[in-house]
């Protein structure tokens, strides 16, 4: 995007769409069962196969130019490759200095800790390399909407410095989150993704008169609104307050 074409309606539709991204990636992590070996060291994976296949995956995609986009943030970001890529489209509209902040590591340890065992089956079907795979992918969408946090708040900030300068300048954490705050919406997405999660996640027959499948989701619905609510909306927040107290640096 160019820089005039961020707004806070653009930015919203970005987080919209990523909704998309996020509930497919349940659906598709709900295929495996737990799979707790993907996640604990075992032999030749130290610490983890999950571990393995994300930071020699994200290696060969910097290689390809996947982090030369202000919107990605890698998992491992320590001794990553050079891009071979020589030019990039991308516009510089965030605060110098401000792609450091990276909160993956939270990321990881609620994905593994507690999402999972929300709505992963028991079990072990030794698709480890699989599970990974779709862990990365998801993982990757719940880092890009989280971080995107960035971006919403430097668009909050252009639209009204004069109401964001006095709180930055104070290190006023809460008043900073009490400003980027918008109850109404924040409810409008919880009801939005379970609303997704239960279109996307159900079965489709072509016989109309078997309603069967009604109420039988591949992921329960619920778990869409509880991951938004306990972790994606409060860590998009963090990250706009992160955000905004170095946006005068
Ligand atoms: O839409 C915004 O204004 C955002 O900052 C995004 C978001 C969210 O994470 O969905 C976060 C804070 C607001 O209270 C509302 C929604």
């Amino acid at each position: 995007m160019a820089n005039s074409e961020y707004t806070l309606d653009s930015v919203r539709s970005a987080l919209i769409r990523e909704e998309d991204t996020i509930i497919y990636g349940l659906i598709e992590r709900a295929k495996f069962p737990m799979n707790s070996h993907t996640y604990t060291e075992i032999p030749s994976f130290s610490p983890s196969l999950l571990h393995f296949l994300v930071i020699n995956t994200e290696s060969l995609q910097a290689k390809a130019g996947r982090y030369k986009n202000p919107e990605e943030n890698a998992f491992f970001p320590e001794n990553l490759p050079p891009s071979l890529l020589t030019s990039y489209p991308f516009t510089q509209f965030l605060h110098a200095g401000t792609t450091s902040i990276n909160i993956n590591k939270s990321i990881w340890e609620f994905y593994i800790h507690e999402l999972l065992p929300l709505f992963v089956a028991e079990g072990d079907d030794a698709n480890y390399a699989q599970t990974a795979a779709t862990d990365l992918s998801l993982l990757q969408a719940i880092s890009r909407r989280i971080h995107y946090g960035k971006f919403v708040a430097e668009v909050k900030f252009r639209e009204s410095p004069q109401d964001y300068e006095p709180l930055i300048r104070a290190k006023d954490t809460e008043g900073l989150m009490k400003l980027l705050t918008f109850e109404s919406v924040e409810e409008m997405v919880r009801k939005r993704v379970e609303k997704k999660a239960k279109l996307y996640g159900q079965d489709v027959t072509l016989n109309n008169s078997d309603d069967s499948n009604i109420e039988k989701y591949k992921v329960d619905p619920s778990v869409a609104s509880t991951l938004y609510k306990k972790w994606l909306i409060p860590l998009t927040k963090d990250v706009q307050v992160q955000y905004l107290l170095h946006r005068l640096d």
